[in-house]
């Protein structure tokens, strides 16, 4: 997807895997101006509850609400109807799931959504950026190759009714060959060069996974983690800009 660059930073998504409001407001404070889109994963909104995606969105900031929801069909149909009510933008589903629980998760989805408003993004998320293919072979037994696997959920998730997938930028071309140009890409697992990688391990600096399609980044500690995280920001900014000219 071609994207311009005012969209590059519509399409960065910064984690804010914190456990209190207070830390919250200290890294928005740092990151004011710059950053358009976050997401309140399960540290924060277990340690804070529903109000802080409403506290999120009165900064106006765009809200990916990552509780990566996995359980039968009625449990995640009724989960993505509370979640609905949020007002997120973008949620998401553990595609092992299934078909039929990721069906039922966007009938909840659209049942919970308020007339007019938009429909949150549904996500299905494949096989998480920190499991390695040994892991994914020895461990979780599952045989083959991650991409293989990645690009088999990508196609159930489409098949369900969901807008994309979640997976290393490593696996966008091929998700996008499987389930098309339009189908969501919201990739983690981003490193700009000489940060740690920590615990993940598929992959890429920000400029790759913009070259290789991605349609979103999220981006946790390399910016939230930083003594100056918008230095970081305007650092990831520019390199994606030069990046692409
Ligand atoms: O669904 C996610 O957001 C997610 C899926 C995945 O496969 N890997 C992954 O790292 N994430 C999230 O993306 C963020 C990555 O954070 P950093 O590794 O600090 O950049 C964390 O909040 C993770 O929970």
């Amino acid at each position: 997807m071609q994207q311009q660059l005012t969209d590059v930073r519509e399409r960065m998504i910064v984690a804010l895997d914190f456990s209190s409001m207070d830390e919250v407001k200290k890294c928005l404070e740092r990151l004011q101006g710059h950053i358009r889109y976050v997401k309140v994963g399960m540290e924060l909104a277990y340690a804070e509850g529903p109000a802080i995606v409403a506290y999120l969105k009165e900064q106006g900031l765009k809200v990916f609400v990552d509780l990566k929801v996995h359980d039968i069909p009625n449990t995640a149909k009724g989960a993505m109807k509370s979640l609905a009510r949020l007002g997120a933008d973008m949620v998401n589903v553990h595609a092992a799931g299934g078909t039929a629980m990721m069906a039922a998760a966007r009938e909840g989805l659209e049942q919970g959504t308020a007339a007019g408003a938009a429909r949150p993004l549904l996500i299905g998320v494949t096989m998480l950026t920190s499991t390695s293919k040994e892991t994914m072979n020895h461990e979780i037994a599952i045989p083959g190759t991650v991409e293989d696997v990645v690009v088999h959920y990508a196609k159930l998730t489409k098949q369900a009714g969901l807008d994309g997938v979640v997976a290393s930028p490593l696996e966008v071309p091929l998700i996008k060959k499987a389930a098309g140009d339009s189908f969501v890409t919201v990739t983690p697992g981003i490193r700009p060069l000489g940060t740690d990688q920590g615990d993940q391990t598929r992959i890429t600096t920000p400029e790759q996974a913009f070259r290789l399609g991605s349609d979103y980044l999220v981006i946790g500690r390399a910016i939230t983690g930083a003594s100056d995280p918008a230095g970081v920001w305007q650092s990831i900014v520019a390199a994606v800009e030069a990046d692409r000219a």
